[in-house]
């Protein structure tokens, strides 16, 4: 599990770095453009000398990444063009620099539609292999582009006169607010990226929609910019401490407190507004899941957990979520369902065992027995009054009892309908909300409004500040649903789990996984995770499951590589 970082952080992290004197900003300029060439000529071994390189740099110090891609290239034997942006003598220090040293080797010419068309690598009898360098704008980006500015970058790209083009971003593609992944101004997506080259740790935007969308693969690049020191920045905002606790301790290169410069301030007050760290459920294993697996005992040490399902004919989503809840480990599953679909149920469930409830009243009366130690409820439930008060009856007898709850699908439809619902969610100490976009919009219809407006500036509001405050508002955890789900809890811990770049995994995008996904969460919580913890370990253990399994994959596959994955982790 790693971190993502927004912009402030990264700027404190650089910033204090170099006022340790453990680096200078030329040094990590360096590091950064050699880290893009290497990550090209990784992606595309083909490539070498007397292929084209077209950069495209900018008013900052992403333009001045720019010209250290290009003289390396050029070094290399890469036939390499420069086009400004900006006015050179405007450049910052160490981006100036490399300007200069560039110039040396090659011309800059000025950014202009003019310019980019009489580009030597723009004629069509000429069909070397080209790749453009977006190195407009990075993490510095404050405002929309200007719209000539996006015309010529989306230019090079759907014009198609670049022959056989490829698009490097460097940082991130220009024009997106890098903690949102939001185009700032009027375009709403960003320019498609073949490759987009990061350093030292990726940052929230690249991992959640539109821009997780628009990058074909993502690179990391290590610039030296320790670990150590970056991880006691980071926690700042998790209140480990006062930043000036970071000096006493002799953080990097033993920092001093004088060191500790105005970005440090920015980036603490923007982590503390943003309630701390938003981690990345990547390269990751829930400790908890061995843990787990190692209790003994009865079939009850594991926990039972009902799953409520609708009625005759729309079974099948509580029956999936069941065997998911099941396979994940909880030691006895019921399905609750109403008499009339008995039978039907009677005919599909073996392993899962199988309870004739009327409505809300039967339901109390059923969780009186304590040993319920979870509920799953709304896949294909139905959203009439009889299932209202089914929900009610499963908030109001689990308030107090330590059991968990998820709320999926109608349930979550009938909460957005009756503000007493939601209450009831409020005072319950371990809900769960699983909601998918539509139904997040039903249940926080401000915040998705939000969402959905284009921003004008950065940072710009993002999936992961709608996720923390629509948990804090419903004082649950929300996990919010996508191929970039976001869980949040109301203590403000959030995770991102991204099934993107290595972990893409769209034929997860199949009718019932959520339901299987609200049976793992139910599974969990029976054995006794903690909400955000079953959220986080189930939604990870989801995707894992889809890449195990591969293409073809449909909703009964999930629960039942749930053995296989097991076994490859050694739990
Ligand atoms: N942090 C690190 O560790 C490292 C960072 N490195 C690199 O530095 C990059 C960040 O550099 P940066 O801060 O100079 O910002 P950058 O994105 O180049 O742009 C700022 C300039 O653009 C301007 N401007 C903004 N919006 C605009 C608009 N819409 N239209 C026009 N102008 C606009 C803005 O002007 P202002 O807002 O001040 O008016 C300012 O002049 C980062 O992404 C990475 O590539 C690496 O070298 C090494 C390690
Ligand atoms: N493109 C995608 N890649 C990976 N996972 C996805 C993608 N789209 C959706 N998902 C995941 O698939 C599940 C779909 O759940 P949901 O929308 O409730 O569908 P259903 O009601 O059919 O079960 C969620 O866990 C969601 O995160
Ligand atoms: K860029």
């Amino acid at each position: 599990m790693t971190e993502l970082l927004t912009a402030a952080q990264m700027r404190a992290i650089e910033e204090a770095a170099i006022a340790s004197g453990a680096v200078t900003g030329l040094e990590l300029m360096e590091r950064a453009g050699r880290g893009v060439v290497e990550a090209i000529v990784e992606e595309w071994p083909e490539l070498g000398p007397g292929c084209r390189a077209v950069v495209l740099s900018g008013p900052g110090n992403n333009g001045g990444d720019g010209f250290v891609v290009a003289r390396l290239l050029w070094e290399a034997g890469w036939d390499v063009e420069v086009f400004l942006y900006g006015d050179a003598s405007r450049l910052p220090a160490d981006a100036r620099v490399n300007y200069e040293r560039w110039c040396e080797r090659g011309e800059v010419v000025a950014l202009s539609d003019e310019t980019l068309f009489r580009s030597r690598a723009n004629t069509s009898a000429d069909d070397r292999e080209c790749i453009v360098i977006d190195a407009l704008f990075g993490t510095g980006l404050s405002r929309p582009l200007d719209r000539d500015v996006g015309m010529h970058l989306s230019g090079t790209r759907s014009t198609g006169s670049f022959a056989f083009m490829k698009l490097v971003a460097v940082d991130c593609p220009s024009g997106v607010c890098i903690d949102s992944g939001r185009v700032l101004g009027q375009q709403n997506v960003p320019t498609a990226t073949d490759l987009c080259v990061t350093f030292h740790r990726a940052k929230i935007g690249h991992y959640v929609t539109p821009l997780v969308d628009a990058i074909s693969k993502l690179v990391i690049v290590d610039i030296g910019l320790e670990e150590d020191f970056s991880s006691k920045i980071s926690r700042i905002g998790e209140g480990f401490g006062s930043m000036f606790e970071i000096a006493a301790q002799g953080g990097a290169g033993a920092i001093r407190e004088e060191a500790l410069s105005e970005a440090m301030h920015g980036a603490y007050e923007t982590l503390a507004e943003r309630d701390g760290a938003v981690r990345l459920l990547e390269a990751w294993f829930p400790d908890e899941l061995g843990k787990a697996a190692a209790i003994g005992g009865h079939k009850y040490a594991h926990g039972h957990a009902l799953i409520h399902s609708g009625g005759v004919g729309r079974g099948g989503a509580a029956r999936m979520a069941a065997r998911g809840a099941l396979r994940i480990g909880a030691g006895l599953v019921t399905v609750g369902c109403p008499p009339g679909a008995l039978q039907e149920n009677a005919g599909a469930l073996d392993a899962v065992m199988l309870r004739s409830v009327a409505d809300g009243e039967a339901l109390r009366e059923m969780l009186g027995d304590a040993r319920i130690s979870a509920i799953g409820i709304g896949p294909g439930l139905g959203t009439g009054a009889r299932e209202a008060g089914l929900v009610r009856a499963v908030l109001d007898a689990s308030a107090d009892a330590k059991r968990g709850v998820v709320l999926d699908a109608d349930a979550l439809t009938l909460v957005a309908q009756d503000e007493s619902l939601f209450d009831l969610c409020r005072s319950h100490r371990s809900v769960v909300m699983t909601p998918h976009a539509g139904e997040f919009a039903r249940l926080f219809p401000d915040i998705a409004k939000r969402l959905e407006e284009q921003p004008m500036s950065g940072p710009a509001y993002s999936k992961v500040d709608a996720a923390r405050e629509a948990a804090a508002r419903a004082g649950c955890v929300v996990l919010f649903k996508g191929p970039d789900t976001v869980i949040a809890s109301p203590e403000g811990h959030c995770s991102v789990n991204s099934a993107a770049y290595d972990r893409a995994a769209p034929w997860l995008a199949t009718a019932g996984s959520g339901d299987v996904l609200t049976g793992f969460i139910a599974g969990l919580l029976a054995r006794g995770f903690g909400p955000m913890q079953a959220a986080e370990t189930a939604a990870w253990l989801h995707v894992e499951c889809a890449l195990s399994f591969g293409p073809g994959l449909i909703a009964e596959d999930l629960p039942e590589e749930l053995p296989t994955m097991f076994r490859a982790l050694g739990v």
